[in-house]
């Protein structure tokens, strides 16, 4: 094992034309490592492809080109173990809804050949907090306790690798903590966690490391901490208390005044401290009635990098 749970190489995927549609070229040879233990992010504007490359992991759709490898496992040479080593919650809910969610635990565990004795239907059930709902029908779940019921489905097999994808989309506050929860503590023994998300926010609260998708193609791929140091351009807002122009600024501060009369001031927060500007607007004798800062955070890297391909 070479420390990565996941290798792509040249990972290309072109969706065949149909009579209505033309075809469709989904991923343009990405290369990505994900490493052991790490909570990673696959982030990335609409059919940018994420959905496309989980897809792939999972064994739902077949890739084009290109070669793959699971917990260390070639997906063309070693089929049966590179699945077994990663478990997909996916987007959308696929209950039977005739099945109480022990029984689809169960039969999930089943489909991965995983003898009786050493299923873990109870312990999957309290983690996902679903043991007083064990015996009900799966229709009379909570959209929620579904949502929780299908990462059940997902760790029956015990993977070292566990993908979620976008599994806080549309659900409440109360559902989201208890899956980051949930997460964590798995992260915690060992499994290493894929998700993808729209919530730029959560992935820079969950994620190590992040590889941003844009038309088919990884435009980038570091750790949480890098992204976010790669903008670390401050934005301050005063507002003064009677109209007034930009003052005098020293090198490094640049300044912009708004249709209504507001002054913003651009800096790098690592060579220009805010008492710098708040100093210049003072020496012009300007009063300030409010004044606020912004940071860049993970949504301005996002915007940054996505915005000009
Ligand atoms: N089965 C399919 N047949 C043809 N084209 C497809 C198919 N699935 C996806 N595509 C196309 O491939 C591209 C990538 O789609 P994909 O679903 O992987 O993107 P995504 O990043 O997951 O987007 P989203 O966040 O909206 O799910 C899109 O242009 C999409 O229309």
């Amino acid at each position: 094992m070479t420390g990565n749970a996941i290798e792509i190489e040249n990972l290309r995927k072109t969706y065949a034309a149909t009579p209505r549609t033309e075809a469709k070229e989904a991923l343009k040879g990405v290369d990505l490592n994900i490493p052991q233990g790490s909570i990673f992010g696959l982030l990335g504007p609409n059919g940018a492809g994420k959905s496309t490359l989980i897809n792939i992991l999972a064994g739902l759709v077949l890739k084009t080109e290109g070669k793959v490898k699971i917990w260390g496992f070639d997906q063309d040479r070693n089929p049966r173990q590179s699945r077994a080593s990663i478990g997909v919650m996916p987007q959308e809910v696929n209950l039977d809804p005739f099945f109480t969610p022990r029984a689809s635990l169960e039969v999930q565990a089943g489909l991965y050949g995983v003898p009786k004795a050493q299923r873990k239907t109870d312990e999957i059930l309290e983690l996902i907090g679903l043991t007083d709902k064990a015996e009900a029908y799966s229709r009379s779940l909570s959209g929620g306790m579904r949502r929780r019921l299908l990462l059940g489905k997902a760790l029956v097999h015990s993977p070292q690798i566990l993908v979620l994808d976008e599994p806080t989309a549309g659900v409440d506050i109360e559902l989201r903590n208890m899956l980051w929860q949930n997460v964590r503590k798995l992260n915690e023994g060992g499994m290493t966690i894929i998700l993808t998300t729209h919530y730029l926010e959560e992935a820079e609260q969950m994620c190590d490391e992040i590889a941003i998708i844009n038309h088919g193609e990884v435009t980038v791929r570091d750790t949480t901490a890098n992204l976010l140091s790669r903008l670390d351009g401050k934005t301050m807002v005063v507002q003064p208390d009677r109209p007034a122009e930009l003052p005098d600024l020293p090198d490094g501060i640049t300044g912009e005044k708004t249709a209504d009369g507001r002054l913003v001031f651009t800096y790098q927060s690592g060579k220009t401290s805010a008492e710098e500007v708040l100093r210049a607007v003072h020496s012009a004798g300007i009063g300030i009635r409010d004044v606020k800062t912004e940071q860049a955070d993970l949504e301005d890297v996002f915007l940054s990098l996505t915005r000009s391909v």
